[in-house]
């Protein structure tokens, strides 16, 4: 049996399971397991060991339709095997049939989707750049049956991926496009086993009758192959013959990618940071000053005997105290009024201050977070407050579940809030999540209760022109059984009861 009969029995197995529902291109993935399926996704300890930003390593993949460009990706994601990766497909740059006037006359197997024209490259390039300067990006979706982009479907990634991989036909040929590129491969495969793939998918995927592919392989995607993507092999540095089953080019290009990011010393382990940090002195971590109000506060949480009643009382009595002190940070200037005191012809001039900054709102970082926000709105007259829900993967890597920024500008300040901190990761991605909003770091505030010594340093070190403010600051913290000792207990089970 040829390798082309083997593939069409295969395939004829995945047609009888596969559905019209499964009609679009594969999502970004952004981590060595492509089933998850979150609202966004994190980013590592993106700095190096100076404490910089590392540039992330952007690899190009191009090959005719239905060549394997996305399954060699997927197999070098897997091989890398390291979190945030970010597959980024051209597919979901064709600018569509949109308008009656795309279409013309003709039927939709007469439109050309085979020609660089076909492509958005604006948003292309602009969504490749802010991919490498890790901001916040809104990565647009394609759908292949109704020829158009689904603006309800587009995902957002945030921060700086360690690895983005790039793969669509014409990834190769725009001079752009190539110099943004650490690395070109071009994946090689037989006409015929093309057509044959092109032929099963679309039939099955994409929602097309025989008759129309074979029509719009014939008029277009042969000869587009033949005018604009077979010549950009020349511009590739690695050329894959036979795609996915040729494991040996597929190893040695994850040898060559390993090797680059070793060499810009990209970190992305808990340990190496704390490593690093342990000879920083933090000068953006403030603890609240004790005092006996502090200290009986400090004592009453700690005990575990203490009611359920009295530890949220005393909990938000603290949040309260350190919302005041935090808000101390904030810009002022000096203002001048004039009081006219009623019993007196004599004006008298006072001396005061004034926030001066634009804006202000607070974020919570969920669950535990979401218990600060009465008492910030209690210290903070029309504070807007928004949401982040983070939660570690079976990496112990923070992900991004659910984002809410009620705003957001270079100029407006941001109270970040959750009650304990033991090893920094969700905060240093709230962080993350923050300055790719735009947020300044300088306006950031970050307000807990109680902060794990080694956490407070990771954060201190990562950002250091944030301002870090706890109540309270605890020397270990034991990483088996996720304790911060002395600690508090377990601050969500003991506030809300579970
Ligand atoms: N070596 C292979 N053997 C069998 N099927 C393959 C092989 N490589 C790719 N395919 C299948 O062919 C189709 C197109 O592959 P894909 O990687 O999506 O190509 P491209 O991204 O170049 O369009 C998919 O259904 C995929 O599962
Ligand atoms: N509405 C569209 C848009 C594009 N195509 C075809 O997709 C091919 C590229 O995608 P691959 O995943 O195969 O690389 C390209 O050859 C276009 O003909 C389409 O059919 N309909």
């Amino acid at each position: 049996m040829s390798r082309l009969q083997a593939e069409l029995m295969m395939k004829t197995n995945i047609v009888r399971r596969k559905s019209l529902a499964q009609n679009s291109i594969p999502p970004i993935i952004s981590s060595t397991t492509e089933r998850k399926e979150l609202y966004t996704k994190g980013k590592p300890l993106w700095f190096n060991i100076d404490g910089e930003a590392s540039d992330c390593y952007v690899i190009g993949v191009a090959g005719g339709s239905a060549s394997g460009k996305t399954s060699v990706s997927r197999q070098i994601i897997e091989g890398i095997n390291i979190p945030y990766v970010v597959l980024l497909s051209m597919d979901n740059f064709f600018k569509g049939v949109v308008t009656e006037e795309d279409k013309g006359d003709a039927a939709i197997g007469d439109y050309n989707f085979d020609c660089p024209d076909a492509i958005d490259w604006e948003l292309f390039l602009e969504t490749i750049n802010r991919l490498k300067q890790g901001k916040a990006t809104k990565v647009p979706h394609y759908s292949f049956v109704e020829h158009r982009r689904i603006e309800s479907k587009c995902e957002t990634v945030y921060g700086l991926a360690s690895v983005v991989l790039i793969d669509g036909i014409f990834t190769l040929h725009n001079t752009e496009v190539l110099q943004l590129l650490d690395m070109k491969v071009f994946v090689n495969t037989d006409s015929d086993v093309r057509l044959a793939r092109r032929l099963m998918r679309d039939l099955t995927e994409r929602g097309r009758q025989l008759p129309d592919v074979l029509h719009q392989y014939d008029k277009f995607v042969k000869p587009g192959y033949d005018k604009y993507i077979g010549p950009t092999i020349l511009n590739a540095d690695v050329v894959i013959p036979r795609g996915r089953e040729n494991k040996v080019a597929i190893n040695l290009i994850i040898q060559h990618i390993k090797r680059q990011l070793e060499a810009r010393h990209i970190k992305t382990s808990y340990d190496e940071l704390i490593s690093m940090t342990s000879a920083h002195k933090p000068s953006n971590l403030f603890v609240l000053p004790e005092n006996n109000q502090i200290k009986a506060i400090q004592t009453l949480l700690r005990n575990l005997e203490t009611t359920r009643d009295d530890f949220i009382f005393y909990a938000e009595r603290l949040m309260r105290l350190s919302f005041e002190y935090a808000l101390n940070f904030l810009p002022h200037r000096e203002v001048e009024i004039t009081l006219e005191p009623r019993d007196s012809q004599d004006k008298i001039q006072y001396h005061g201050k004034r926030f001066s900054g634009q804006g202000l709102c607070g974020i919570s970082i969920l669950r535990a977070g979401e218990t600060m926000e009465k008492a910030l709105m209690k210290v903070t007259k029309d504070i807007r407050i928004g949401k982040l829900l983070i939660q570690n993967d079976e990496f112990g890597s923070p992900c991004l579940h659910y984002c809410r920024i009620p705003q957001s500008s270079r100029k407006n300040f941001v109270i970040l809030m959750d009650p304990t901190i033991s090893t920094g990761h969700a905060a240093m991605m709230a962080i993350r999540v923050l300055l790719d909003h735009d947020f300044q770091e300088e306006n950031i505030i970050l307000v807990s209760l109680l902060m794990a010594n080694c956490g407070a340093q990771a954060i201190s070190y990562a950002f250091p022109k944030v301002s870090i403010i706890t109540a309270t600051l605890d020397p270990e913290y034991d990483a088996e059984s996720g304790r911060i000792i002395p600690g508090f207990g377990n601050f969500g089970d003991r506030y809300f009861g579970t």
